[in-house]
């Protein structure tokens, strides 16, 4: 070996493993071609705990059942006036409580404000420590307006806009969501990192 440390070899492209559909729809929207990637449809189990240790089990969960590099993320809702929360639990909120429950969350409080963030974690391979990758979107929880396909999106109006993240045409919020962001990171890695895959990554 000489010179500049030679790129990494992954054994096969990297899996983005999801349980959630429009997940991963939005990361093949923001990713394009830039990263090549196949996705596996799985549902893995979650910790308790705070979102980025979360999100890394996830990764390390994912490298195992894959036995390959893996690429993970974790979503949360995190209101301010209650330090946080639901957060990591959102999903679960969502489906007890759904968008008025939400909203109702709140109404003993004058601060509606609230965050989204998105955890990606990479793990190159079973045993690897993975690398997280942060985004995150400040805005503020509103009565559900728009399509109701996809989460919590129809509560949640970011800064600087009078929509929320369901109404925002998908091209505009892909740039300024807390999934846009985190992905913005992973692309920088990977364009750094210049990672080479074996056989196309057909092996
Ligand atoms: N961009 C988004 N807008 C609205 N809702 C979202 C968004 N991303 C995720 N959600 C929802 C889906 C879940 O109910 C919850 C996040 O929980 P999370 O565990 O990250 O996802 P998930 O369990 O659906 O998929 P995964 O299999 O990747 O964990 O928030
Ligand atoms: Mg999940």
């Amino acid at each position: 070996m000489s010179g500049a440390a030679a790129a990494r070899v992954l054994p096969k492209a990297v899996t983005f493993v999801t349980g959630n559909a429009k997940k991963l729809e939005e990361v093949r929207a923001i990713l394009g071609s830039s990263i090549p990637f196949q996705s596996l449809k799985l549902d893995l189990p979650e910790l308790q705990g705070e979102p980025e240790d979360i999100s890394k089990e996830k990764a390390r969960m994912a490298a195992s059942q894959v036995n390959g590099p893996v690429l993970v993320e974790d979503t949360c809702l995190c209101f301010n006036a209650l330090k946080g929360l639901p957060g990591p639990y959102i999903k679960w909120f969502l489906e007890k409580i759904g968008h008025e429950g939400l909203n109702n969350l709140l109404l003993a409080y004058e601060d509606k404000s609230a965050f989204a963030t998105c955890i990606f974690s990479l793990a190159l391979g079973p045993g690897e420590e993975p690398i997280t990758f942060i985004g995150k979107t400040a805005g503020k929880i509103v009565p559900a307006r728009g399509p109701t396909d996809f989460g919590w999106d129809p509560v949640f109006q970011p800064d600087g806009f009078e929509q929320t993240y369901a109404e925002i045409p998908k091209s505009v919020k892909n740039q300024i969501s807390h999934r846009g962001k985190a992905l913005a990171l992973v692309k920088e890695h990977f364009a750094a990192a210049n990672y080479k895959v074996q056989n196309d990554g057909l092996a």
